[in-house]
């Protein structure tokens, strides 16, 4: 029997009224008024009907020009990725020292700490030539284009140096060249978010975490039940972490919104006729209006290993673990006043949103950095330092390079239309070292061209790419595929 959620029920005007697509004069207002507020130039988002939405070029664009960086809406770091990567949780810079890092590192692996692999499918990739590197130095050790660790396998350090890197009592040598912000702890008392500054503690409280914080300043109603929620999300799908954070964003701008309400009620003396509960709701939840979705047992791709007899039970099973999630959520972090955001009708197309839109969140690694700076020194420096710098290198093993991973959905990136001959990619550059997704041209680009990225591999052939694409739930159109379509 098909699970019944009743918020879906009994709030179905308001659930529909929120996902009502928003009309095109209200999407070009929300984009011009976000370029501008962002200060970006050279870009527009428009309706261009064909696909929906696209960004468009205002300006002409040189080949590897910076198009765009665009600040994320709501992301997070993969939390296996939590043990390799001590960054800011609300920009995703790298954070503490690289003594810090490497030692925190080290002294988490030796606790055999670890967190089931995250599940989340992110849609695009926002690689770097660091990443490939990252790969590069992966899968072969032994090669000269890496710091050269030992192997995979790690030769272990006592407990003492790892204990002189996490308390500062060891510095290595050059890691002045490689400064980081001091790790600012979470506002509200958990253990679990950590800033780089108190302006990204605050702006993160704010905004996502003052309902989702553990701590004992938190305004959860059970902290059982959100570490419950956490946990289900942690060993199912971290996407459910992504869709707490949107609809804890969601709440806090409905209740700013309601506030800064009231106050000019009480300032003019008027009532709030004509302002109703709904019409805040719909306000607080535009920037999440915005983005393309559909439900997400409905739009996710189907695993290679299920077969298509099975489709129907794997779709249902798929409800079945959304609804368990929100369940939890709903528990921990419930608001009376945003009732509708906890129907599984939301919780579905928010999970969907970010399956058809998200991008990777990719930060390349401080301490990566240090070790290939070591490597490159000249003869006497390097082997100086590496009598200090090597037994750390060999007991991380290659897990020593490993860059902050997560996913995030991007407002204006998640407009831009796929094209297998696109004109701009996702592509993180030496100096992008926070958690916004950066667009550089592949070509010039002309004032009033489409901007187009690969949300797959365009070298693929005709079939095999139609078939990546139908996993995010489209037929290609580009201009390519009408020309190769046979
Ligand atoms: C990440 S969104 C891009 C923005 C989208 N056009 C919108 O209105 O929000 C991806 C969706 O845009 C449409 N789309 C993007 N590129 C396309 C293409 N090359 N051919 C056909 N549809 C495309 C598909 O509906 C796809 O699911």
């Amino acid at each position: 029997m098909e699970l019944m959620c009743p918020i879906d029920q009994h709030c179905s005007h308001q659930i529909a009224a929120l996902l009502q697509p928003p009309s095109p004069l209200l999407v070009q207002e929300y984009f011009e008024q976000l370029i501008s507020k962002r200060q970006l130039h050279g870009i527009k988002v428009k309706q261009n009907g064909e696909f929906g939405k696209g960004v468009f070029a205002e300006t002409n664009f040189e080949e590897e020009q910076l198009i765009l960086k665009d600040q994320m809406l709501v992301g997070i770091q993969h939390p296996s990725n939590k043990i390799d990567c001590l960054v800011c949780s609300y920009c995703f810079k790298f954070i503490g020292s690289i003594e810090q890092q490497i030692g925190r590192k080290l002294y988490l692996k030796t606790l055999g700490v670890g967190i089931s692999p995250h599940n989340g499918k992110g849609c695009h990739d926002n690689s770097s030539d660091k990443d490939q590197d990252n790969h590069f130095v992966q899968n072969h050790h032994n090669s000269d284009d890496g710091a050269s660790s030992s192997s995979n396998s790690t030769i272990p350090l006592p407990t003492m140096a790892v204990e002189s890197l996490m308390n500062g009592e060891l510095a290595l040598p050059y890691s002045n060249k490689f400064p980081l912000p001091s790790v600012v702890s979470c506002p509200g008392g958990c253990e679990e978010a950590f800033y780089c500054s108190k302006s990204c503690a605050e702006a993160d409280w704010e905004s996502f975490h003052c309902l989702l914080c553990t701590g004992e300043k938190s305004e959860f109603h059970s902290r059982e039940t959100l570490l419950k929620f956490i946990q289900h999300a942690n060993e199912t799908n971290d996407i459910f972490l992504l869709a707490a954070k949107a609809i804890s964003f969601t709440i806090l701008r409905y209740r700013k919104l309601k506030a800064c309400h009231l106050r000019e009620q009480e300032k003019t003396a008027t009532s709030m006729l004509g302002t109703s509960d709904l019409s805040l709701l719909l306000e607080a939840w535009k920037p999440i209006s915005i983005g393309h979705k559909r439900r997400w047992w409905d739009c996710i791709a189907l695993p290679d290993d299920i077969d298509t007899s099975d489709e129907a039970t794997f779709r249902r099973q798929i409800r079945e673990l959304a609804f368990t999630s929100l369940q939890l959520l709903k528990e921990a972090i419930f608001d009376k006043e945003c009732e509708p955001l906890f129907s599984l009708e939301i919780y579905g197309h928010i999970i969907g949103m970010f399956e058809l839109n998200n991008l990777d969140l990719v930060v390349a690694s401080s301490v990566e950095d240090y070790f290939l700076y070591v490597d490159d020194l000249p003869y006497p420096e390097k082997k100086e330092a590496e009598k200090i710098t090597q037994p750390y290198l060999d007991a991380l093993g290659d897990d020593y390079s490993i860059c902050c991973q997560g996913t995030a959905f991007f407002p204006l990136q998640s407009c831009m239309n796929h094209s297998c001959c696109p004109n701009a990619k996702a592509f993180k550059r030496d100096e992008d070292r926070d958690g916004q997704a950066t667009i550089i041209a592949l070509r010039p680009i002309c004032k009033g061209e489409e901007v187009t990225i690969s949300y797959i591999d365009e070298d693929l052939s005709f079939e095999e790419r139609q078939a990546l694409l139908a996993d995010y739930g489209f037929r290609c159109r580009c201009a390519r595929c009408l020309d190769e379509e046979p």
